[in-house]
């Protein structure tokens, strides 16, 4: 399977470091973009084939894989669209909130599409994604996808697309909230007296450690926190006061702000 990524940046950098640690060839893999400075950034990831035009990238290659912003997505599918009409490959989506009709309105001729949600980890093959197939979409289709991000991590479908957003706001966003909760843990041990170094070592390991438990248990995560809270304990004043707080409110509150982010970003780029 040859695989080309139209937009070099973030993304595409972390999909291709996984496929390529996980014994796909780079040469197998095409990477176009304008900006010279992403396509040298891909290059000391993997040494896959990079140029700046789109065109040449779709007569190469049965499946694309569109990693370009939400915002240029219809210019970038607009021009596109003959090209991908005459070579029909699998057309796989990550940006968020560009529905499969829109993409297919922009690309004309009845296109095969994949829209998934991926997320960053994938550079470590730990990521989680999550995929819709509009109907044009057949079984072995179906299943390049499922190989390309299952290369990265855990790939699973959802039968419903606008089942997406609320990936978007779990997984596609979830880094980042993690990466905060590790930021504010390191910081309060900082300012308790440890080194920073220290203070971050503990931490993270730490966020290892209990995804890595969470993830092999065969218990839920609510019984592994019971497990570390001892009666009268430490654990039990700061799960306290974290809950008094209104932590798990706060989570269905923000998670929530994402998903109608991600529904907004829709309407926005159909307006477009
Ligand atoms: N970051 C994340 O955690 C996640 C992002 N996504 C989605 O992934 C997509 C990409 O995000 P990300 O990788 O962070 O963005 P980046 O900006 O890092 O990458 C996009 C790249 O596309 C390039 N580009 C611009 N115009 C074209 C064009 N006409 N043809 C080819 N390439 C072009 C950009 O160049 P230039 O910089 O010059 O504009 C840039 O290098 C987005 O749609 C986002 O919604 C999905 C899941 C998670
Ligand atoms: O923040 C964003 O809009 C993108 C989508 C999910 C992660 N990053």
């Amino acid at each position: 399977m040859k695989i080309g990524f139209i937009g070099g940046g973030n993304m595409a950098s972390s999909i291709i470091g996984g496929l390529v640690a996980s014994g796909m060839a780079a040469n197998n893999i095409w990477a176009s973009d304008p900006n010279a400075d992403s396509l040298a950034k891909l290059k000391n990831v993997a040494p896959v084939n990079t140029g700046n035009d789109n065109h040449a990238l779709i007569a190469q290659v049965d499946v694309i894989i569109l990693a370009v912003k939400p915002q240029i997505m219809k210019v970038v599918a607009l021009d596109i669209a003959a090209s991908v009409q005459v070579h029909q490959p699998l057309v796989i989506t990550i940006a968020a909130g560009v529905t499969s009709g829109s993409l297919a309105t922009w690309l004309g001729g009845a296109p095969a599409i994949v829209r998934c949600m991926p997320n960053t980890p994938a550079l470590v093959r730990s990521g989680a994604t999550g995929l819709f197939a509009n109907s044009q979409v057949n079984d072995s289709q179906r299943q390049q996808a499922t190989a390309i991000l299952e290369a990265v991590g855990v790939a699973l479908w959802v039968e419903q697309e606008n089942q997406l957003d609320a990936v978007t706001a779990v997984s596609g966003s979830g880094p980042a909230y993690f990466f905060l909760v590790m930021e504010a843990m390191q910081a309060a041990g900082q300012n308790m007296g440890l080194s920073e170094d220290v203070a971050k070592q503990l931490t993270l390991q730490t966020a290892l450690g209990a995804a890595q438990m969470a993830v092999n248990s065969d218990v839920d995560a609510a019984e592994l926190r019971r497990r570390v809270t001892s009666p009268k304990g430490t654990t039990e004043r700061a799960i306290n006061m974290l809950e008094e707080g209104g932590l798990r409110q706060l989570f269905a509150q923000a998670l929530e702000g994402a998903r109608i982010r991600a529904e907004e970003l829709a309407i926005e780029l159909e307006g477009e």
